[in-house]
């Protein structure tokens, strides 16, 4: 890429505890679940119900889930990004750096070692590493690194890769990683998508009348579908069907990490992994496309987790198959996003 001006990118991905002990998932847990985007409750009940009941429950949980699948390098998510982060670099003649929304390495940390190696930066390129929008994923990473950019006065400019849920290239290395596992007999694939809060998509529908209002309100043109969690899973679900020539009928998509009482999008992954034995589904491929690298969610919830639940309830043979991580096609995706950008930009 030719490099015309003073620049450096940043990978965003969402961020694990330093350790697996209870005392850093806490600390993480507060963190994450203290964010407006994610609770969207008010400041005080969120404060009351995040100390007092999620964080004391979930930690030990959690951290018990997390030594299931840390490895020696640290948290998968951390490791595999950072594996990105190495295998991009080579595509650039400008430094490449990796940032989370919760825990480390933070945003400051990844802008102040841009400014290091890029004496007079002029622009730092944010590549939040979620190919959809949702206001407890993208928007959070997003408006993150706006404030960090706006209070510490810097002077380069900041330009955000916007979600890339139907982009042609990212389906296209979906697709690839996806088809060795169909080319093998199997009765149907999941799709299962991180679930957000049914309320979340009210609250983002900028048109107030459309999200989970009109029948089959994702397949209807709307205004409010550039920022729709639901649509744009469903699209990608959509392409990378089509791409691969899956019938309808082997194709599902379905939500998982459901936390807390309230309607999340559904059908429910958990849910879904006990029916389908019983309605003749024996072979499972399972895929998890919201997630670019593999992670607690991925690892734990539908490898570990997902297969349990699917065998106990009749169910012969379940494969996950990994998410994008470093595969020489996506690292080709995000290059060729990164590029389409810059000419959009040179071309304003
Ligand atoms: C209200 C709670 C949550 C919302 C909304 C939510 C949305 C959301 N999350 C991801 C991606 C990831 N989430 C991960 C872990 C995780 N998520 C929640 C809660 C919400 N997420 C919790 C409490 C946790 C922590 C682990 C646990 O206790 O279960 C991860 C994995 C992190 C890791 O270290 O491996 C990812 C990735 C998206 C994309 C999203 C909205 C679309
Ligand atoms: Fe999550
Ligand atoms: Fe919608």
């Amino acid at each position: 890429m030719q490099q015309d001006k003073k620049r450096g990118i940043i990978l965003m991905n969402l961020g694990s505890p330093d350790s697996t002990q209870v005392k850093d998932v806490r600390k993480y847990l507060r963190q994450f679940l203290m964010d407006e985007r994610v609770i969207d409750i008010p400041f005080l009940s969120r404060a009351l119900l995040i100390n007092c009941i999620i964080v004391p429950f979930r930690a030990p949980k959690s951290a018990h889930a997390y030594q299931t699948i840390w490895t020696d390098e640290g948290s998968p998510l951390i490791v595999l990004t950072n594996q990105l982060q190495a295998a991009l670099q080579p595509h650039f003649n400008m430094p490449v750096e990796v940032a989370m929304r919760y825990g480390n390495p933070t945003p400051e940390a990844a802008y102040e070692s841009l400014l290091k190696q890029v004496p007079g930066l002029e622009e730092v390129i944010l590549f939040p590493l979620y190919p959809h929008y949702a206001m407890s994923s993208y928007e959070t990473a997003v408006r993150y690194m706006e404030e960090v950019h706006r209070k510490k006065g810097y002077k380069f400019k900041l330009t955000t890769i916007p979600p890339f849920y139907n982009d042609e290239q990212y389906i296209h290395a979906l697709a690839e990683s996806i088809k060795p596992y169909t080319e093998q007999p199997f009765d149907k694939i999941i799709f299962s998508y991180h679930g957000v809060p049914e309320r979340h998509i009210y609250k983002g529908d900028i048109t107030g009348k459309h999200c989970l209002k009109v029948a089959d309100c994702c397949h209807v043109p709307s205004a409010a579908h550039p920022f729709c969690y639901r649509h744009q899973t469903f699209t990608t679900t959509e392409l990378v069907a089509k791409e691969l020539g899956l019938p309808a009928e082997k194709v599902e998509q379905t939500f998982q990490s459901r936390l807390g009482r309230d309607p999340w999008l559904q059908p429910y992954t958990a849910a879904r992994l006990e029916q389908l034995p019983k309605e003749g589904v024996k072979r499972l491929l399972v895929v998890c496309p919201a997630f670019i690298s593999d992670c607690l969610e991925t690892l734990e919830e539908i490898a570990i987790g997902g297969k349990a639940i699917f065998l106990n309830a009749g169910g012969e043979s379940y494969e996950t198959i990994p998410c994008l991580n470093i595969s020489p096609l996506w690292v080709n995706a995000v290059v060729k996003l990164i590029e389409k950008e810059e000419e959009i930009v040179k071309a304003v």
